[in-house]
């Protein structure tokens, strides 16, 4: 640590001793205690601190090396720590008594690389806050070989505790927090940061107030970049699993908070189903509340409201106390576009070890190789498609079938994000992480991967692709860790169960669509009876009902959307047809128009406009594409209402203009063909009147001249 970061300076009462290792020893009492707010003292954090922009720990001035806790009773500045209020992977924190009165101090434990300057950048984090929804800053020495930073003492259990107390939180108390703590992260995200641990334990309910605490993973714009994302799994948006932070990833977070008071649980898992929540994900919710929550976990975030519409919304659903929802602007919990303060928060992966693996509780496979910082596995929590399938395994309750699971996952992707650990070692891992208790088995399975494909098979839910072979022997619990072997697996599947994709941090991987199983499978055993079923084992055959019916309506849908969906075509079809008997020398191909359908509808046109009956046959030619625009404009409409693809028009326009154009092509030659038969016929019928008159004339004059000429012979005839 350079000496600007290390010059962090608390205001040390004269004759107090300095802080070093020597801070057990005997120090003077501390003055009594006396119940105030403490005054906040000056405190001078190191220049770049609060946007995290810190030098490196240097061995000369780091913490010392191995992580030191401090007794009760030690003094630390001008205060003297009392009891522990509680601790996280890197810091602890205590109740402290100063001359200002009683202080929480928070000490880093943690002496691995990096979480000086998280602690660092937590406390000028609280300074800059100043109190506004976080607990104030009031001094601080970072630059003593136990670092440590005192701030406002807020009294009060954790929510989480409150809740453990006293059970699920009455509306009007949910409402309360959702409104301090969106506060609380508006004032956060005013300063560019997000929170991204936002729970339960994270939350002190003051007697007047809720307070968010623990900034140790908060994230701001410009900070340093590293391999870790951060938070608590259970509580994580869906986009931080592959670390791509949103402005409104902490509006999620809160989003599963608010089920958690309002219900008691957050049922298992919630950020893995890769859609937006229903009520029947969340759970007894109130109904007030459920369109908040629901909207406030939509899984993609730009679809969630920002904050300042949220807040909106709470202030509208907690009226006058009356928590009515006709008052309600649903408007408001509509997607937004992004703000402007949005836009200056984070955009770049961050840094954290909030799930690294000092936070992770060393199982027995683990315990005596344990899983260290920045290892790849590390990584695997972030890797949505593998975690998917390990909760769809835990969830059924074959924690069995993990490792197998996990040797297919590594044969697909490689086997250097196993980092040279065995399957068993990363199951062990990865559920400490996921902090998922062991799952009980439906009775009549084995716990393994065979009996889990069984158990799906038999309740008709969807298998994953499956190895031929178990592919990797478990490790006894506590022997040494083995390479994996999964170059030389064996692995027969009928699809990929998972495809090789980026490394995590890139991109997500699309999830593998569950493919059928082929091969031998051990036979079916009963279904499960006797045990008392899971929430997931009680839903299943109602979800497989439910699928099986969506399914198979799905499937007549289908085939009736794609008939339709070849009626335009056809007729256009017939439309070309038609065109083409327009070309001089075709004309003699039967015309499609004298279709019955197509004459009832030219019949139809004659008696609608009140035409000559003449047009007849055009009006049923054309007839043909008009029926095609109407069908096609249906179809298109009815797909685009179904896809939801409201705002892509262009393929609907363009169907609309090739119609048009047949329209016209086909009713202007039909026009002109039909002008010219009625010349002609009008022509010929001209002609023949001449011809007739001509004829008519001759004859006339014929016989005039031959009576003419009788009537002289008569008169000249003697005889006469
Ligand atoms: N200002 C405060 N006033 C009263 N209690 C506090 C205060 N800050 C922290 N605590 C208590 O100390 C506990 C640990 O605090 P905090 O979460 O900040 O530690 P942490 O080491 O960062 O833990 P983690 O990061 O694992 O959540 C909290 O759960 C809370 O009970």
């Amino acid at each position: 640590m350079s000496d600007e970061t290390a010059r962090i300076t608390a205001a040390r009462p004269t004759g107090q001793p300095g802080q070093g290792g020597d801070q057990t020893a005997v120090a003077p009492p501390p003055p009594p205690p006396t119940r105030v707010v403490p005054t906040p003292t000056k405190v001078v954090l190191p220049a770049g601190a609060a946007g995290h922009a810190v030098t490196p720990v240097g061995p000369a001035v780091g913490p010392p090396s191995a992580p030191r806790i401090p007794a009760t009773g030690e003094i630390l500045g001008p205060f003297q720590l009392g009891e522990s209020l509680g601790h996280g992977g890197f810091a602890h924190v205590y109740r402290a008594m100063g001359q200002g009165g009683e202080v929480a101090i928070k000490v880093l434990t943690n002496n691995e690389r990096g979480t000086l300057d998280r602690f660092i950048g937590e406390a000028a984090l609280l300074e800059r806050l100043a109190g506004r929804g976080f607990p104030q800053l009031v001094a601080a020495d970072l630059q003593a070989p136990t670092a440590w930073f005192a701030m406002e003492l807020v009294p009060g259990p954790t929510l989480a505790q409150r809740v453990a107390a006293e059970g699920p939180l009455p509306v009007r108390d949910v409402l309360r927090v959702a409104a301090d703590v969106l506060d609380a992260l508006a004032v956060l995200q005013e300063e560019r940061f997000l929170h991204r641990d936002v729970k339960p334990a994270n939350i002190i309910a003051a007697p007047d107030r809720y307070v968010l605490i623990d900034l140790g993973i908060a994230k701001g714009h410009g900070t340093t970049t590293s391999t870790h994302a951060a938070g608590t799994i259970s509580y994580m948006a869906p986009e931080l699993f592959v670390r791509k932070p949103h402005a409104r990833s902490d509006v999620y977070s809160l989003g599963l908070l608010l089920v958690f008071l309002a219900t008691g649980e957050l049922p298992n898992d919630l950020n893995f189903v890769g859609r937006d929540l229903t009520a029947a994900d969340v759970g007894p919710v109130d109904q007030r509340l459920l369109p908040l929550v629901l909207a406030m976990t939509r899984h993609q975030p730009e679809n969630r409201p920002p904050l300042h519409n949220l807040i909106r919304t709470v202030a509208q659903l907690a009226t006058s106390g009356g928590l009515d929802t006709a008052l309600l602007d649903t408007a408001l919990l509509a997607a937004a576009g992004t703000t402007s303060t949005e836009r200056g928060l984070v955009t770049e992966v961050m840094t954290g070890v909030g799930t690294s693996a000092a936070t992770v509780a060393p199982t027995s496979v683990l315990a005596t190789n344990p899983v260290r910082q920045g290892e790849p596995i590390t990584n695997l929590v972030y890797d949505q498609q593998l975690m998917g399938r390990l909760h769809q395994v835990h969830a059924d309750g074959f924690d069995g079938a993990a490792e197998d699971v996990i040797s297919v996952y590594l044969a697909a992707v490689g086997p250097q994000r196993a980092g040279g650990r065995a399957p068993a070692e990363i199951k062990d891992y990865l559920w400490a992480a996921m902090r998922w208790a062991p799952a009980f088995t439906p009775e009549g399975y084995p716990d393994t991967f065979e009996g889990w494909t069984s158990y799906r098979q038999r309740h008709g839910l969807p298998l994953p692709g499956v190895p031929s072979t178990p592919v990797a022997p478990r490790r006894q619990a506590g022997g040494p860790a083995q390479p994996m072997p999964v170059t030389n697996q064996r692995v027969t599947q009928v699809a990929p169960a998972f495809r090789p994709g980026p490394p995590p941090g890139t991109r997500p991987m699309p999830t593998t669509a569950p493919q059928p199983v082929v091969g031998t499978q051990p036979p079916t055993p009963p279904l499960p009876t006797g045990s008392q079923p899971r929430r997931d084992e009680r839903e299943a055959p109602a979800a497989k009902d439910r699928e099986t019916k969506d399914r198979a309506s799905g499937r007549g849908a289908g085939a009736v959307a794609a008939i339709i969906g070849w009626i335009p075509r056809l007729l256009l079809a017939v439309a070309v047809y038609q065109l083409v008997r327009l070309i001089p020398g075709f004309a003699e191909m039967p015309s499609a128009a004298a279709l019955p359908l197509f004459a009832a509808l030219g019949d139809l046109g004659v008696s609608v406009l009140g035409v000559d009956p003449v047009w007849t046959p055009r009006l049923a030619e054309l007839s043909i594409p008009l029926l095609g625009i109407v069908t096609a404009a249906i179809v298109n409409l009815v797909r685009a209402v179904r896809s939801r693809r409201s705002g892509r028009t262009w393929p609907f326009w363009l169907v609309v203009v090739v119609w048009v154009i047949v329209i016209a092509v086909q009713g202007v030659v039909s026009y002109a063909q039909q002008v010219t038969e009625d010349a002609r016929v009008s022509f010929e019928q001209q002609r023949e009147q001449l011809q007739d008159d001509i004829e008519q004339g001759v004859q006339d004059t014929t016989e005039d001249v031959r009576d003419s000429l009788w009537e002289s012979f008569e008169s000249v005839l003697p005889w006469s």
